[in-house]
């Protein structure tokens, strides 16, 4: 074998790598521009500058689970950038074996982060998986279930201007017409329902369990990692005794959230899978208290 084969660098060349050219621009640090600091006019202020798509870590209760991110500041109209990596140090600051992801933590990282890049206001969107335990009806068996969760903020000068939980989850409904025109048995399908909740700063710890529950208990049925007989019995009885259009799921699912005192406003979407068309019904509502 050829000698220069036997080193990486000697395959490197080989393949086609060469040595770094003698450069005249600096390499440390305080010799080189900041371009990003640079002050004029620079013809209009930016409501939101950051990063999107991020990929971090993130704890929900006992799970750690992948975060995508979106972080974001006001840019004023004199300044030419921000200073991009001083927003996962301002991440990094708030870390523990994953960012623990609630609202309290996204604050403090907010704050952290509109102090570092010195603006009046910060934003986050948080997305991932949330996994909880969920235990079989009847037998009482623990298994993982999960939901889609996305935690938004906005914080202006340190307060939290604007605050939204969305979760989306998986149901069971029962077609109440095919029940009630069918000799037996009643056509179900899978619906998916999306909550997004403005909510007011102060929250309770169990915000999303409360809110996935106005979503889950409402449907025919909600659903199980495991079920075992007698809980596929329980829960298909369930569904045929609760039949719901998408409106009913709609509408009860409505009147829960105007009960709960941190939900301020919310929209809600429930989509069916139909499983007797190849097509998919929703209804859609939106409403401010
Ligand atoms: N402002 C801005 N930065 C970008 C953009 N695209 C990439 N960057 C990155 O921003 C990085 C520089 O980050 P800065 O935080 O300004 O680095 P710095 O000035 O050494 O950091 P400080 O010591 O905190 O001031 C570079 O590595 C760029 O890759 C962009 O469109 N706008």
């Amino acid at each position: 074998m050829d000698n220069n084969l036997a080193t990486r660098e000697g395959r490197w060349k080989h393949f086609g790598s060469v040595d770094p050219i003698k450069g005249t621009k600096p390499t440390e640090k305080e010799l080189m521009t900041d371009l990003q600091n640079s002050k004029k006019d620079f013809l209009f202020e930016i409501d939101h500058v950051g990063i999107k798509n991020l990929t971090y870590p993130v704890r929900i209760g006992d799970y750690q689970t992948a975060g995508t991110f979106s972080l974001s500041t006001h840019l004023a109209q004199d300044e030419k950038g921000i200073n991009m990596s001083r927003i996962l140090e301002s991440v990094e600051a708030h870390y523990d074996k994953g960012l623990p992801l609630d609202f309290d933590t996204l604050k403090t990282v907010l704050i952290t982060l509109q102090t570092t890049m010195k603006q009046r206001s910060a934003s986050v969107d948080v997305s991932a998986v949330w996994f909880f335990d969920r235990f079989s009806p009847v037998t009482n068996l623990k298994a993982v279930g999960h939901a889609d969760v996305t935690l938004s903020q906005t914080v202006e000068d340190e307060t939290v201007t604007e605050q939204t939980v969305t979760i989306q989850a998986a149901v069971t409904t029962l077609c109440p017409c095919s029940k009630e025109i069918s000799e037996y048995s009643a056509h179900n399908q899978r619906g998916i329902v999306t909550v997004k909740a403005m909510l007011t700063e102060a929250v309770p710890d169990d915000f999303k369990e409360q809110l996935l529950d106005a979503m889950e208990a409402n449907a025919s049925s909600m659903l199980y990692p495991i079920l075992k007989r007698t809980d596929e019995k329980a829960v298909t009885e369930r569904a045929y005794e609760n039949p719901r259009f998408v409106e009913d799921l709609l509408r009860l699912i409505a009147a829960d959230l105007v009960e709960l005192p941190f939900v301020t406003g919310f929209e809600i979407e429930c989509r069916n899978e139909e499983s007797i068309h190849q097509h998919d019904a929703f209804a859609r509502l939106h409403y401010t208290k």
